[in-house]
């Protein structure tokens, strides 16, 4: 028996878009102005058209004419993060697949794709969050060559599918589908290798021993395993209908995959040919909706309450901290995947995965089931999985209607927890976010004595020189978006964890960022205003008692309102020059904060 929509669901809907009205107006009205212009090609003058098909070949002919769709192609393909190499062989699958249903598909621009696991703890980590706005650029640049009536976006990983959203939007009259590769098959157990991480950071292993583990972790084509936001991103993909239904967890370089990406070019296709609706008709406040409780059912990215904030304000939305809060509090978990559990994604699809999971949230009524999809209205052909049929194309199955295990994947009728395990934070410190789901309950409340940082590197050696054994908040700040360009400061995972396997009440607090494959320590992150805008962060001293309740949704410096008031914010060092970093100054100052979703674009 299916629910009726859950009175809460509708009613965050309802305040997104009485809030969006006027913006969300003006979006619409910018698409249906695009959509009335026509078929793109047809606008351009024949000299425009010439050197857009000049080096097509076969395909000049269908170009050169009007009767045929032509699809853009916008990849992030590169061989430096495992998830997108396979993307590389893509666009001549995708052109062949395109002429089946008399659609042309050209490479139209490449985007920028930064692997964080290369960057973690690196100067580089600081143009990461930065890069998504970049992505989103580069993915306008690549369709304002006006030749397209479809886009196929290839993109798997943190900032690339959000950035890729975000500029599909600027073409938002346009049908949009998602290709994705798929995870890399399972290797060494990822908690096995947080484990061994913790030895190195106490120096009981070496570094081969702890090299030899991290290529058995990370040792193949695909996506890591964990669900931290690239993975976090394909179950967006599927709740906001923007892939094929069940694509997001088929492994790379398989029958199967290479099927579905075939698939997904002749859809985009049809839908270019029928050009009724594009991604920004699709992606309306009940798609959104839908993706921050897909986000919350399944203990997903902290990321998401930045990506998720900006990809809806590209569609005219405005999304708050405090609708993730609402929703978070009537969504059960359903899924524990690594860090929330020692389980992987592929653990989770075989357990029956988004096809499952899709059914149970929509039995509940917390999704909104009349969403359009690149495959049709109705979220139903999400309840079912890809199989690979005689033919070797695809076709779709029920899927199971029990979990497979249910140590990794549950109904609504035994749900892991009541609620979502994201939290928003208050208090005089800022706002902020903490996910408590991957948090033993035990450690969701912690009040300790501050010590102060300003970099990564000094709480590794404080905690290196054996100046932390001890209970502890952690304040590492000035690591904001417009200080540093707001950093994952995920490598600080392995000492805090010591320090918590060591029996002390630990705790960090940042204005930067954390990654979603962060877990078991408390972390309240994303704290705004950040310290370099002034933020209360800025005030906090060495000593100060500082109370985080991840229950309560609180955030407190404990110190008396006269001392507060009379104490300075301290300066924060800003991102030196080198590795690019200088370039980036225009976006860092054009930052809108985190809880705007941090970004430089509107
Ligand atoms: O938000 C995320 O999911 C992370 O940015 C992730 O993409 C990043 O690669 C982690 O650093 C991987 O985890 P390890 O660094 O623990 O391998
Ligand atoms: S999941 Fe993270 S570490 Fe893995 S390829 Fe993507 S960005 Fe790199």
């Amino acid at each position: 028996m299916v629910e009726p929509l859950h009175p809460t669901v509708a009613e965050v809907t309802a305040r997104i878009e009485s809030r969006s009205q006027d913006l969300r107006a003006g979006y619409l009205e910018q698409l249906g102005a695009a959509r009335a212009q026509g078929r793109a090609r047809g606008r351009l003058s024949c000299t425009n058209l010439a050197h857009g098909f000049a080096a097509a070949g076969s395909d000049q002919p269908p170009l050169a004419g009007l009767q045929w769709p032509n699809l853009a192609i916008v990849s992030a393909y590169n061989d430096m993060l495992s998830a997108h190499q396979p993307l590389g062989a893509y666009p001549e699958l995708i052109k062949a697949a395109a002429r089946e249903v008399t659609a042309t598909a050209q490479f139209a621009g490449g985007v920028p794709a930064m692997c964080d696991g290369v960057t973690q703890g690196q100067p580089g980590m600081e143009l990461s969050l930065l890069s998504r706005d970049v992505i989103a650029m580069a993915t306008a640049i690549a369709l304002s060559h006006d030749m397209f009536d479809g886009t196929l976006a290839l993109g798997v990983c943190d900032k690339i599918v959000p950035g890729l959203v975000i500029g599909a939007l600027s073409y938002g009259h346009l049908p949009t589908v998602f290709v994705p590769a798929g995870p890399m098959t399972s290797g060494l157990a990822n908690d096995e290798k947080a484990r061994i991480r913790q030895q190195f950071a106490e120096g009981k292993i070496g570094r081969a021993e702890l090299l030899e583990a991290e290529s058995r972790a990370y040792h193949g084509p695909g996506t890591c395993t964990f669900y931290g936001t690239a993975n976090s991103n394909q179950m967006l993909m599927e709740v906001m209908g923007l892939h094929l239904p069940g694509t997001a967890f088929v492994n790379p370089n398989t029958p199967l995959r290479d099927a579905l990406t075939a698939e997904a070019a002749r859809q985009c296709g049809r839908l270019a040919h029928a050009a009724e609706r594009g991604i920004g008709d699709m992606l309306d406040a009940r798609a959104f909706v839908n993706a921050i409780v897909g986000l919350l059912a399944t203990g997903g990215s902290t990321n998401h309450t930045l990506h998720l904030v900006a990809m809806a304000r590209a569609a005219g939305l405005i999304v708050t901290w405090d609708d993730f809060g609402a929703l978070s509090a009537v969504t059960p978990s359903l899924a524990k995947i690594y860090p929330n559990g020692s389980a992987d994604v592929n653990h989770f699809h075989a357990a029956g995965g988004m096809g499952f999971l899709m059914a149970e949230l929509l039995r509940g009524g917390l999704l909104h089931p009349d969403v359009e999809t690149v495959v049709g209205s109705g979220l139903s052909a999400y309840t079912r999985e890809p199989r690979l049929a005689e033919d070797g194309r695809v076709e779709w199955v029920d899927a199971p209607a029990q979990s497979g295990d249910t140590d990794v994947l549950r109904g609504l009728d035994n749900p892991f927890a009541p609620t979502g395990g994201l939290r928003v934070l208050d208090g005089n410190l800022g706002r902020g976010v903490i996910k408590v789901s991957a948090v033993k309950p035990e450690h969701r409340v912690i009040e300790a004595p501050a010590m102060v940082f300003e970099d990564q590197q000094a709480l590794i050696d404080a905690f290196q020189a054996g100046r932390m054994n001890h209970d502890l908040v952690a304040v590492v700040r000035g690591q904001g978006p417009k200080a540093n360009g707001m950093p994952e400061l995920h490598k600080l995972t392995p000492q805090l964890g010591v320090l918590q396997d060591r029996g002390f009440k630990v705790a960090l607090v940042t204005d930067g960022r954390m990654s979603g494959a962060s877990g078991k320590v408390p972390a309240a992150i994303h704290v705004t205003p950040e310290v370099a805008d002034g933020g209360p962060l800025g005030k906090v001293r060495d000593g100060d008692v500082i109370r985080l309740d991840g229950e309560r949704g609180t955030l407190e410096a404990q110190v008396s309102a006269s001392v507060w008031a009379m104490r300075e914010v301290a300066a924060v060092p800003t991102s030196p020059p080198g590795y690019g970093r200088e370039l980036f100054s225009a976006l860092r100052a054009a930052n809108n904060g985190a809880e705007a979703g941090a970004a430089s674009l509107f």
